[in-house]
């Protein structure tokens, strides 16, 4: 379909004239004065027009095309309003800019000139609707910047919305990858703590000699290196919420403080005598299984109990197939913009591969992977080759009967893993074959063994 453009002049033969050399690239509708020009605009809604400022009953001044213009920006503000003026009257052609004009040409015009101009005009009206529809989209699908219009991930963001008004702890489960410090930091925004510090602390990325100081601060002199008193992760945040990311790796010894600092809501430096009351409230979260680690005895089941009053589980990205499309389209629209690659959009085979893939490091991987797809894309089109996916272009690509029950099998395959969350038990089960025949089946297929048992 070719783009709409109304042009508007009270001279009949200029009107006919550029509508006869406009009709290749475009859908012309005229109009010769204000009123009709209102009237075509409500109707067939134009991204682009072609002014003239003398209209009747006064052509001579250019008041009747200025009303005119104030009142198609009103009706829209994004229209591309392009001036056509006389020689004399630039004064008046820049007085429209002002008013909203996106340009202006001079009589006569220059073929040439004004197809350029309107090629331009189009374009950016398309850019600028893109990025219209990508802010609503962002709006009507974002919780605290978390995307997602899955059930699963409107119920955690219901749930999210519930614990937050509250003072409860919170666990938050999932692999890595799922979102759970955004989800920690949707809590913190939503609760009457928002104005307070968010303090997040990655319990596994500090040695363990370390972290008791790092979480509890210590006093001067406390130990060697000791030189000045310091305020632990707890006690900065004070006030917040504080947000412990991997509690499982926490030691015992540590995870017995941190009991106490729960139970009693205070802390003690360490080497330091005087107990100091915090009023944080706490958010944990770990990609572990803790009942192993409760009945391994490396985790105790009564700091698990404090911490879990509130449990929410992220679910992998795999589980909630119709986000991934929003999440990649939105990381694409992001990163292309940031880098100056507009106008990029996923081809067909690439959005099937997305569909497909089983996304072991969820949406962080999803994330890099995109990324990396709008620098590689050498077109406007981003391909599954861009991706690093396998490309799914379905019969095209199989040529002998060995190919396609293979490719049946993928399908059927990855289908029951995506089903079953990546667990090999019930997707056997599900396929009719022993659990190490579906191993093999795997392993000849070339399917990731990222799924669990
Ligand atoms: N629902 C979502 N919408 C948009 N971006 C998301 C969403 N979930 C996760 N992300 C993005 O994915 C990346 C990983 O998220 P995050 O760090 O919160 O995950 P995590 O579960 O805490 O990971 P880890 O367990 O490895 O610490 C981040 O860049 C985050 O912005």
């Amino acid at each position: 379909m070719k783009p709409l453009l109304l042009i508007v002049d009270d001279d009949e033969e200029i009107r006919t004239q550029m509508k006869w050399t406009l009709a290749q690239d475009y859908e012309v509708v005229l109009a010769g004065d204000r009123g009709s020009a209102l009237e075509v605009f409500r109707s067939a809604h134009p991204a682009v027009v072609l002014l003239d400022l003398g209209l009747p009953p006064q052509p001579a001044n250019p008041e009747e095309g200025l009303a005119a213009l104030s009142e198609l920006l009103t009706l829209d503000s994004s229209t591309k309003i392009v001036i056509v003026s006389g020689q004399g009257d630039k004064d008046n052609a820049l007085r429209a800019i002002g008013a909203g004009a996106y340009d202006f040409l001079v009589k006569p015009v220059e073929v040439e000139e004004l197809k350029l101009l309107l090629k331009r005009c189009f374009h950016v009206a398309q850019l600028e609707k893109e990025y219209r529809r990508m802010q609503q989209l962002l709006q009507a699908d974002t919780f605290e910047g978390m995307l997602g219009t899955s059930r699963v991930m409107r119920n955690v963001f219901d749930t999210i919305r519930k614990v937050a008004t509250t003072d409860a702890p919170v666990l938050i489960l999932g692999e890595s990858g799922t979102g759970k410090e955004m989800a920690a930091q949707a809590i913190h925004r939503r609760s009457p703590r928002k104005d307070g510090p968010f303090v997040a602390i990655n319990c596994s990325a500090i040695p363990e000699t370390l972290l008791e100081s790092e979480l509890f601060g210590h006093e001067k002199g406390a130990f060697t290196g000791a030189h000045a008193m310091r305020k632990g992760r707890i006690e900065t945040a004070n006030g917040g919420t504080l947000f412990l990311d991997e509690i499982g790796e926490v030691p015992l010894p540590i995870q017995v403080k941190l009991l106490r600092f729960l139970q009693e809501k205070r802390i003690e430096r360490v080497g330091g005598r005087q107990e100091i009351n915090i009023d944080a409230r706490v958010v944990a979260a770990t990609n572990a299984d803790l009942k192993k680690g409760m009945a391994g005895g490396t985790f105790r089941e009564d700091l698990f109990y404090r911490l879990a009053v509130v449990q929410i589980t992220l679910p992998a990205l795999r589980e909630r197939e119709s986000d991934v499309k929003l999440l990649a389209q939105c990381c694409m629209q992001r990163y292309s913009g940031q880098i100056g690659k507009n106008a990029l959009a996923f081809d067909a085979e690439a959005v099937r591969a997305l569909m497909r893939h089983l996304w072991p490091g969820n949406v962080r991987e999803l994330e890099n992977r995109v990324k990396r797809a709008v620098i590689m894309a050498e077109g406007k089109r981003i391909t599954p080759q861009d991706l690093e996916l396998e490309s799914v272009s379905g019969a095209a690509a199989v040529t002998t009967l060995k190919e396609a029950r293979e490719a049946v099998e993928r399908e059927m395959i990855q289908n029951a893993l995506r089903k079953h969350s990546g667990k090999i038990a019930p997707a056997a089960v599900e396929l009719g074959v022993s659990r190490p025949t579906l191993y093999e089946l795997m392993e000849k297929l070339g399917i990731a063994r990222e799924a669990k048992e």
